[in-house]
């Protein structure tokens, strides 16, 4: 049966989601801060800016008025990015109160917030009290919005501490080329969805200096290999990392065009300047500031983030992108894994 579902934020992935969702047989209400998007999104059914070449579904509406997309739904999406999240569940909240129905809160932002350090779905819990929602999901996956777009066959995981909501998440979204696995470590999901983003942005700068399928490799394995490390000293399990949410979306991300954070390190690798790529993007790369957050995190528990760490340097310190290559190239020997001392 279709349900009422708002969906904050009508950039690429939340105006892609909303319009399977529509495809699915919901409601949905797509909300926009900018009023800006309201003519092409409800009469031309486009967002060119977002989604070039993509036709809407034209039973696809977006408005700007948040009370009137809340109204009565079952469930709420932010599609936000992460450094937005709070301001938007802060807006939100107000309008929850005496609700006969509580509505399920789904995530689908990738990061960790800044200043805070926390996951999306603690800065959720944060705002929005117990008694208000019926729990909090996270959806995540190697998912590129262009792709979802064009009908491709796309696999998510659907996170929640209620296995009852990844459910109910699960069936919202299923169809017959987008299809979702549950799942209850929520704190394994979103780290590994935040954290490949930065590995992401130097597989990008590998790639724009011209290093070969190698160097991907290993970038991609080792830094899976530290996102875990970290992941479980928060309380991960190791094993949600090989899933769909870890390796699944850091293949995705550390090797499509489609991706932001990848475009971002290729002009780095290229010579461009952080700030100018940043400014050119014209849509959120995660991986930046989840980067400053990883960097904070690794020293607070004493993890070792080499990779991360790198990247960090070439980010905010302008550390020239060969020497600090040849700086992780030249640390000591070591095992693979850390069982084996
Ligand atoms: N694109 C993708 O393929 C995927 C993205 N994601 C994740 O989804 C999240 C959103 O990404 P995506 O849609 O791609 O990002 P985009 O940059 O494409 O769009 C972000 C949207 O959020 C809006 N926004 C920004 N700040 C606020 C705010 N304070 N209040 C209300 N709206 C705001 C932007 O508005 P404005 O136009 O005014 O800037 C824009 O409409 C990210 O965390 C990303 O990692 C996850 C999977 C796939
Ligand atoms: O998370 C994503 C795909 O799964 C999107 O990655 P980008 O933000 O790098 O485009």
């Amino acid at each position: 049966m279709g349900k009422r579902i708002a969906v904050l934020g009508a950039g690429s992935w939340g105006t892609v989601l909303a319009n399977l969702l529509v495809e699915n047989g919901h409601d949905v209400r797509l909300w926009t801060h900018d009023p800006a998007q309201l003519p092409e999104i409800n009469d031309q059914h486009t967002n060119e800016h977002y989604l070039p070449g993509f036709h809407l579904h034209e039973a696809l509406h977006a408005s700007t008025d948040l009370e009137a997309s809340l109204k009565d739904v079952d469930a709420i999406l932010f599609v936000v990015p992460t450094n937005a999240i709070r301001s938007v569940a802060t807006q939100v909240l107000p309008l929850l109160a005496e609700r006969s129905v509580k509505p399920i809160i789904i995530h689908a932002a990738k990061g960790l917030e800044k200043g805070s350090k926390k996951r999306i779905s603690e800065v959720l819990t944060e705002v929005l009290p117990d008694d208000l929602i019926r729990g909090i999901v996270v959806i995540s996956g190697p998912s590129h919005a262009e792709d979802v777009a064009a009908g491709d066959i796309t696999t998510l995981t659907a996170a929640s501490v209620s296995v009852e909501c990844a459910k109910a998440v699960q069936a919202i979204f299923m169809n017959q080329y987008f299809r979702l696995y549950t799942n209850t470590d929520v704190i394994g999901v979103e780290l590994g969805a935040a954290l490949k983003n930065v590995i992401a942005i130097g597989a990008g700068a590998l790639h724009g200096l011209g290093y070969g399928d190698n160097t991907k490799a290993a970038l991609m394995t080792r830094g899976l290999a530290e996102i875990t490390r970290l992941g479980v000293v928060f309380g991960a399990e190791p094993l949600t990392f090989i899933g769909l949410s870890g390796v699944g979306d850091l293949i995705v991300t550390c090797t499509s065009v489609h991706s932001r954070n990848w475009r971002a390190g290729d002009q780095l690798g290229q010579g461009a300047k952080i700030d100018d790529v940043l400014a050119n993007m014209g849509m959120v790369v995660e991986g930046y500031s989840t980067a400053k957050v990883a960097h904070e995190l690794a020293s607070e528990v004493g993890v070792e983030m080499p990779i991360s760490e790198a990247i960090y340097q070439v980010l905010y310190q302008d550390a020239p992108i060969k020497e600090v290559i040849a700086d992780l190239m030249g640390r000591e020997g070591k095992p693979e894994f850390d069982f084996q001392g």
